[in-house]
């Protein structure tokens, strides 16, 4: 179990500071535990884009859109610290490279674990598709649920976020980026 000792040290304070003995039984390890999780939690600062894709980058001729859809999704909010959960949606127009299928939800894992806003979750992952692809266009549309919005603050349980941050023939050509949005609402479950 790897952690950060200060992280652990924090995490006592703040179970004395709640009123807590963080000296009896089911408390004891839980600062390490806490401190651990939030290192795993917050793992994408430190790994790099191309240690993630690993060369996995393949010449093709193949220029239709591909789409990675129903990638689960897991986050902290940087407002509360709490989790936002859900999916993510990639696409992309191959330009003469396509990726290793399995490196895209690498990348929206690499993204989600760290401390944002969807909003901006959706951005990054979005530049470092193209960035890594040199595509035509990218797409990409995350749909979650906050639970800062939930357990707390305003209460609603039933409402969900959207976001979409559409490049290059996605942002310019209505017809791709339509393409991309009737295929993923085709695909409704
Ligand atoms: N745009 C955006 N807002 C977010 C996201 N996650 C959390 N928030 C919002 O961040 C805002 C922070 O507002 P504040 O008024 O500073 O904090 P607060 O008093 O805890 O707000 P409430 O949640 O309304 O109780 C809230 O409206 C949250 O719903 C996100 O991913 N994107
Ligand atoms: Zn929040």
């Amino acid at each position: 179990m790897r952690y950060n000792a200060d992280v652990e040290h924090q995490y006592l304070e703040i179970l004395k500071a709640l009123g807590e003995d963080p000296e009896r039984d089911g408390l004891r390890d839980t600062p390490k535990r806490a401190a651990a999780a939030m290192q795993f939690l917050t793992s994408g600062y430190t790994q790099k884009l191309e240690d993630i894709v690993n060369d996995a980058i393949f010449e093709s001729e193949m220029d239709e859109m591909v789409i990675v859809r129903d990638i689960e999704m897991y986050s902290l909010c940087e407002h509360h610290l709490l989790p936002f959960t859900g999916r993510c949606h990639v696409a992309y127009l191959p330009a003469g490279k396509v990726i290793g299928l399995s490196k895209i939800p690498r990348i929206v894992d690499m993204f989600a674990r760290r401390l944002q806003i969807q909003e901006g979750l959706t951005r990054d992952i979005a530049l470092a598709v193209e960035q890594v692809t040199g595509a035509r266009g990218v797409g990409v549309v995350i749909e979650s649920r906050h639970m800062c919005m939930m357990m707390r603050g305003v209460e609603k349980q039933n409402s969900s976020m959207m976001t979409s941050m559409m490049l290059g023939a996605f942002r310019e050509d209505p017809r791709t980026r339509g393409e991309f949005l009737n295929l993923l609402n085709c695909g409704q479950r």
